[in-house]
């Protein structure tokens, strides 16, 4: 990452910059019919006219004029001359030209796959300057996009002065190396920005040797093409900072042969099952105690650190940014009769998450399969909140907690009108009208849990003596004390405690 990247990337993350996209959203939002898109940071799409807008809206390429007229980012065109150009080039911010496929009768899913892809791209740090979509029955074999359109694309690329081109579906290696020789810049994919997110963002050593173990993973497949055009291109500085989506493992591990990368891989793998006794420690110390465990779950941006704050006021990052969080957070809270329970907050999911990372986040998303309950956040303010709740749900199937109970919640209601929520209620007619950011709902959605949550069921009898007083405390919290009465000898107590916990109780029983 250059150095240019890296303060742009930081300052993405401060609260001016942050307030100021905000700001310019609030602002588009005031002016914009309400399907368009919420997603806050995706404001290089969404500064977009109306007119652009309809444009996507038919998967027609609008012309020339209307194009010049877009926002751009003053610079000179960086259509290569020469490819040892490129060195020049990375000390720029990245400018992104975004491209799409769909087949007909997905317009309106390819738009809001499109404006989605802008938001990730912003994530990662770079000005999103034009957005294409072209209809046909399926991405072109050799170069994604048409013959034709790989040449418009080409002129776009030139007349914005675009320097990376974002596919949003994921590209053939081959794909790649044929579109690049036509719009002689840098292609990239979806996966690659995702990938590159998450590299950007994890925090936790094990965070960090997941991200790399998937970004392998994408590269392995791909190694000749990087070989031959991208490393040209890049000067083979892939990890030294060509900047995003080639961010990867490091220039000199690009240049390993499989087998190295491959024992790399291996190295990765045993790394991170060597995390898994001390995340296993944790959790068995929480069955042990039988303290029950929430997971919230829910498709990035939806507001789950928000809920989790809300509820627990634990500080975790909220970020007007997709993937804020990438590390699993777990923070204790009670039900309204003070019953403790654990929360835990979860990666954000994504349509077309790249495989190789569903499989490197599964212990993030362990949390998930090992929950009593799952708070499914859906962004009561996204345009396709039926996509986003499918999508999680195929993932939470993936995961094998199909069958845990599940709590719907709508967040963001504070920006959902009166038609939208009964759009909502058709979908999910149990969820929850949640707003983490006035607080509507929450008592509702505490109430819920509260009666999801195994409940304890064994009736007890017992004599605690005095100076036992931490196992009274322990009934309290855990369990369900019925009646208290104090006797000579300590306190006898009939309480219900979990099935788990009646041996550690055996000696306080008192037999009938
Ligand atoms: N208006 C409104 N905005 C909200 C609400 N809850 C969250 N947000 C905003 O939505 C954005 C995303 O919130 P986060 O809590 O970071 O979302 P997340 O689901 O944890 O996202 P990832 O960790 O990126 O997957 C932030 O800008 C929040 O301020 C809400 O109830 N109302
Ligand atoms: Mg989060």
């Amino acid at each position: 990452m250059t150095t240019d990247k890296l303060s742009q990337s930081a300052a993405t993350g401060n609260d001016a910059a942050e307030q100021s996209d905000a700001e310019r959203v609030l602002v588009r939002q005031s002016t914009q019919a309400a399907t368009v898109s919420r997603f806050g940071s995706a404001t290089a799409l969404a500064l977009q006219d109306d007119a652009h807008y309809e444009d996507l809206r038919d998967g027609e390429q609008f012309d020339r004029e209307d194009r010049q007229a877009l926002r751009r980012v003053p610079g000179l065109s960086t259509e290569l001359e020469d490819v040892t150009e490129v060195e020049y080039r990375q000390l720029r911010l990245e400018n992104v030209v975004l491209i799409g496929v769909y087949s007909a009768g997905t317009v309106q899913d390819a738009e809001n796959s499109l404006r989605e892809l802008a938001a990730l791209a912003e994530t990662a740090g770079a000005v999103v300057l034009d957005g294409l979509l072209q209809r046909r029955p399926h991405p072109d074999p050799s170069t994604y996009f048409g013959k034709g359109k790989a040449e418009e694309l080409r002129d776009v690329v030139a007349a914005t002065g675009a320097d990376t081109v974002i596919a949003d579906t994921e590209l053939a290696p081959s794909q790649r190396r044929a579109l690049e020789d036509v719009v002689r810049v840098k292609v990239i994919d979806r996966t690659a920005v995702i990938l590159d997110i998450f590299s950007q963002h994890a925090k936790s050593r094990e965070g960090r040797a997941q991200v790399e173990l998937a970004q392998l993973e994408y590269l392995l497949p791909r190694l000749r093409g990087w070989g031959e055009s991208m490393s040209r291109q890049a000067g083979g500085q892939v990890g030294a900072g060509t900047g995003m989506g080639s961010r990867g493992p490091g220039e000199t591990k690009i240049e390993l042969d499989r087998r190295r990368i491959h024992s790399r891989m291996a190295k990765l793998r045993r790394q991170i099952k060597g995390f898994a006794p001390a995340r296993e420690a944790k959790r068995a110390n929480r069955n042990r105690f039988e303290v029950p465990s929430v997971a919230i779950a829910g498709y990035t941006n939806a507001g789950k650190s928000s809920l989790l704050n809300r509820i627990t006021r634990a500080g975790v990052l909220v970020e007007n940014a997709l993937f804020a969080t990438l590390d699993a957070t777990v923070r204790r809270s009670s039900t309204p009769d003070g019953r403790l329970f654990t929360l835990a907050d979860t990666v954000g999911f994504v349509r077309n998450l790249p495989h190789q990372l569903v499989e490197a986040f599964r212990s993030t998303l362990e949390e998930v399969g090992q929950s009593d309950v799952i708070v499914h956040v859906v962004d009561a303010s996204h345009p396709d909140p039926a996509g986003q709740l499918a999508t999680v749900r195929d993932v939470i199937g993936e995961l094998g907690a199909r069958d845990i109970p599940e709590i719907v919640v709508f967040n963001k209601s504070d920006l959902a009108d009166d038609d939208h929520r009964l759009v909502l209620r058709g979908l999910e007619p149990n969820g929850v009208f949640v707003s983490a950011r006035t607080g509507e709902g929450v008592d509702e959605l505490l109430a819920q849990i509260a009666e999801l949550l195994p409940s304890p069921e064994i009736e007890l009898d017992l004599l605690v003596p005095y100076d036992r007083g931490e196992i009274i405390s322990r009934l309290h919290v855990q369990g369900r004390v019925l009646s208290t009465e104090y006797e000579e000898s300590g306190t006898r107590v009939r309480a219900l405690v979990h099935p788990g916990r009646t041996a550690e109780l055996e000696a306080f029983v008192v037999s009938a």
